[in-house]
């Protein structure tokens, strides 16, 4: 079984996250009993989870914050613990410092969209409800039924994502072995389970099996600054036992081109060429424009380059903003100057093995940069739909008519 990045006990109504800060040294759940922090109230919030990347990948960052909002009107509701200040004698009042919160809760993280979504259908079930049971019921039942959703919806991009691959390939007349690349983390660790992207890599490698046109090889990129590919991706990669190069992000045109000729001279892990470059997203808007962590849009720009690459996108449609028309419109998240300057990684022994500390593998935060100087760390990038192939979802698999992208 891989790491789950969310247990939610839904008889006891507990939340515990995987704190992902800590993976791949070491495996650490931290309890979250509020959706928010307030001053009366101690508690680990899921808007400290979230924003302090505990718990990342917008499907994954969704589900906490849903989740959170359950835990903390159970504390408030049935357990008659109410430190955030709810006046249970008046539904008008509770339900207006309820939808306050949430909407403090959906300023976490501003680029991945699903949060929002997740938490205007959250509101809608509100505004619906006539007491606190009802509505303590009617969002429970709501957060779970998203959990199973993004499980169902991460299956279903896996296999939409393997028949468009199949298909193209087909189209060009390619057999044999192929690579893919990819970039960040879209696994189980940034879902319900299974995965988005990753999800699509995972359900290539199981077609590998019985298939002789068949994807033999993984390169992750690194994904500088928070290093979402080389510890996250790169260890389920390593679970699942798919084969795969880990690459620093301005390895890939080099590796590209030299795959793309062939220049076995290179020491290439494979010769496999890349045939796709599949990406998560955070947000996609109407036109197909599509916001990814930073370093997305280059790996669009570089298989543009390559005719026999493809750039695919996968997301579920709660990653889908209707409301906005293009990617100019996405509000790109802005990440401390520390994220550049300085790493947290594990301590190494002289002998390989990792120092421990008495609370499990010691960490250490060393500067990589000289002090106080200027940075620019957008977490996120946007990638014009002129450069995506294919967007794949849980519904179908999206190409273009006439450059245009329809997503409805
Ligand atoms: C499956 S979400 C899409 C990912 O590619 C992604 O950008 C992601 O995991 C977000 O990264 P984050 O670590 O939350 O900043």
């Amino acid at each position: 079984m891989t790491l789950e990045a969310i247990r939610f006990d839904s008889q006891r109504v507990t939340l515990e996250i995987l704190n992902q800060l800590l993976v791949p040294y070491d495996t650490q759940y931290l309890s979250v009993g509020s959706m928010a922090p307030c001053d009366a109230d101690t508690s680990f919030s899921g808007y400290e989870a979230i924003k302090g990347m505990y718990t990342r990948g917008a499907p994954a960052i969704m589900l906490v914050g849903c989740f959170s909002v359950v835990v903390e009107l159970n504390r408030v509701i049935n357990q008659n613990d109410n430190p955030f200040g709810y006046n249970q004698d008046d539904l008008a009042e509770f339900k207006a410092l309820l939808e306050k919160r949430i909407d403090l809760l959906v300023e976490s993280r501003p680029t991945a969209v699903n949060l929002l979504n997740g938490c205007n259908e959250m509101k809608k079930i509100i505004q619906h409800k006539h007491s606190l049971e009802e509505l303590y019921s009617g969002l429970l039942k709501f957060t779970v039924e998203l959990y199973k959703d993004d499980l169902e919806s991460n299956y279903a991009i896996g296999a939409n994502g393997v028949r468009y691959i199949y298909q193209e390939l087909e189209k060009e007349g390619f057999t044999g072995d192929f690579a893919v690349m990819t970039i960040c983390n879209t696994g189980s660790l940034a879902t319900s389970g299974y995965g988005t992207a990753l999800g699509i890599i995972r359900a290539l490698h199981q077609e590998a099996r019985s298939n002789s046109t068949r994807m033999s090889h993984v390169y992750a990129c690194e994904t500088r600054p928070y290093n979402q590919g080389s510890r996250l991706t790169a260890y389920e990669l390593q679970y699942e036992n798919i084969p795969f190069t880990l690459i620093t992000d301005n390895m890939v045109s080099f590796l590209v081109d030299s795959l793309a000729r062939q220049k076995t001279n290179r020491s290439l892990p494979s010769t496999a060429p890349i045939k796709f470059i599949i990406v998560g997203a955070d947000r996609i808007v109407k036109n197909g424009d599509l916001a990814n962590k930073i370093g997305t849009f280059q790996l669009s720009l570089i298989a543009s380059l390559y005719p026999s690459i493809k750039f695919v996108g996968a997301a579920p449609t709660t990653t889908i903003d209707f409301t906005r028309n293009t990617g100019d419109e996405i509000v790109i998240e802005q990440r401390p100057k520390r994220e550049l300057t300085e790493i947290m990684g594990a301590a190494v022994a002289k002998d390989g093995s990792l120092v421990q500390g008495k609370d499990g593998v010691e960490l250490q935060k060393v500067r990589m940069a000289p002090a106080g100087i200027d940075v620019w760390n957008p977490s996120f990038d946007v990638t014009p739909h002129e450069k995506i192939d294919c967007i794949v979802t849980e519904k179908k698999y999206f190409l273009k008519k006439d450059g245009v992208f329809n997503l409805e």
